[in-house]
């Protein structure tokens, strides 16, 4: 008799999308890119004009057409959910290390912010590639449980990131795959997608904390892309160093370029800063789940800028740059991780301890280290 096969999943707790807000916000002008374009005719340089301006002077853009379905992104929406769900002795089973930089994992909210009794409000569960190289991190059972959702997913939004490094790579006038090959699926590198959530908080913990739920920073990798967020709360530091809101645009991608393409354009892409600040009235209780996916050059990519023909006609890439070997650069491993660690180590976060022009430093690497 053929047995019986038992579905081994565990039933999901289903997201249900909270409304947008009414509020009239200060939102961010941000360019829509329509990623179906990318391989008609003409395709490609369409969208290479449309991304231009942005990526140098905003450092954010929204992605529609980008070929992920409602559902397939509602369906990830529901996964984290049910994870975060789950109780926290399951899901400490598998802990972030950030005392070596290591963000693959769960991170529970137990640090100040900073120098109030108010402690974070965001878990955050960042899942690495399904690649051989990762077969042997330590993942949570209902996370192994979906895998065969979960794994597809991850490797269809590096196909997005892909289509973006190559436009980027033209943008430069480099061959079309000089970034790309900087960034494959199949090499080690520290690219994950995050689960992330906030949860609400009081008017009087607000206050007490300034409305800052994470403090302005720039991401540490390439590119990121985040799922468009019917909760506002994401502000962007515009050109005229101004804090403008984020706006949802249902099934769009918020992308943004991050430190190490900064540093492989020599500060030609804009890393940009961004802040997550509590959201408006009609939102303030709901709590916010957010998806996103983090992209990062392999790991023994080096730091060392793209010998590209804008940059050396626009004054970007100097002698001295053309100098740099490869073997004695930094590489991107070594930035993130050390980056990681910095940021994310500690009882209470930096904003306390430090000076608002203070820097962070790998080498010859430097970034502005937070943002008020
Ligand atoms: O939650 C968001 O909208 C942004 C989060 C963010 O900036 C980050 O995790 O780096
Ligand atoms: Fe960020």
């Amino acid at each position: 008799m053929p047995s019986v096969v038992n579905d081994p999943k565990p039933q999901v707790d289903p997201w249900i999308k909270p409304a947008p807000t009414n509020a009239s916000l200060d939102w961010a002008p941000l360019q829509i890119i329509d990623l179906s374009k990318y391989d008609l005719p003409g395709g490609k340089e369409e969208l290479v004009k449309e991304l231009q301006d942005s990526v140098r002077h905003w450092g954010f853009w929204t992605i529609v057409g980008s070929g992920i379905s409602q559902e397939q992104i509602d369906r990830q929406l529901s996964i984290a959910n049910t994870f975060f769900k789950l109780p926290l002795e399951e899901k400490r089973k598998v802990r972030a290390d950030v005392s070596v930089g290591n963000n693959f994992g769960y991170r529970e909210p137990t640090r100040f912010v900073k120098n109030t009794d108010v402690k974070e409000n965001m878990e955050t569960l960042n899942v690495p590639k399904y690649t051989p190289d990762y077969n042997s991190v330590p993942r949570h059972d209902l996370i192994k449980a979906f895998e065969d959702e979960i794994a597809p997913f991850h490797r269809l939004l590096w196909t997005v990131v892909r289509k973006l490094f190559v436009l980027l790579a033209i943008i430069l006038e480099l061959p079309e795959d000089y970034l790309v090959e900087r960034h494959q699926y199949d090499e080690p590198s520290e690219d994950h997608i995050r689960f992330l959530m906030y949860h609400a908080r009081s008017a009087s913990e607000n206050k007490k904390i300034g409305d800052q739920w994470l403090g302005g920073h720039t991401d540490f990798g390439s590119l990121t892309l985040l799922f468009s967020q019917p909760v506002a709360a994401l502000q962007i530091r515009s050109p005229d160093n101004e804090w403008k809101w984020v706006k949802y645009i249902p099934g769009g991608i918020t992308c943004n370029a991050g430190d190490t393409l900064s540093f492989l354009t020599k500060g030609y892409i804009k890393s940009t800063i961004h802040r997550v600040v509590s959201p408006p009235a009609d939102q303030a209780n709901l709590d916010r789940l957010g998806l996103i996916y983090f992209s990062r050059p392999g790991n023994s990519v080096p730091m060392i800028p793209a010998p590209s023909p804008v940059l050396i006609k626009e004054g970007y890439i100097t002698g001295e740059d053309e100098k740099q070997l490869p073997e004695d650069a930094v590489t991107a491993f070594e930035y993130v991780r050390a980056r990681v660690k910095h940021v994310l180590e500690g009882k209470a976060t930096r904003d306390a301890q430090r000076s608002p022009d203070a820097v962070f430093q790998v080498s010859y690497l430097k970034v502005q280290d937070y943002y008020v």
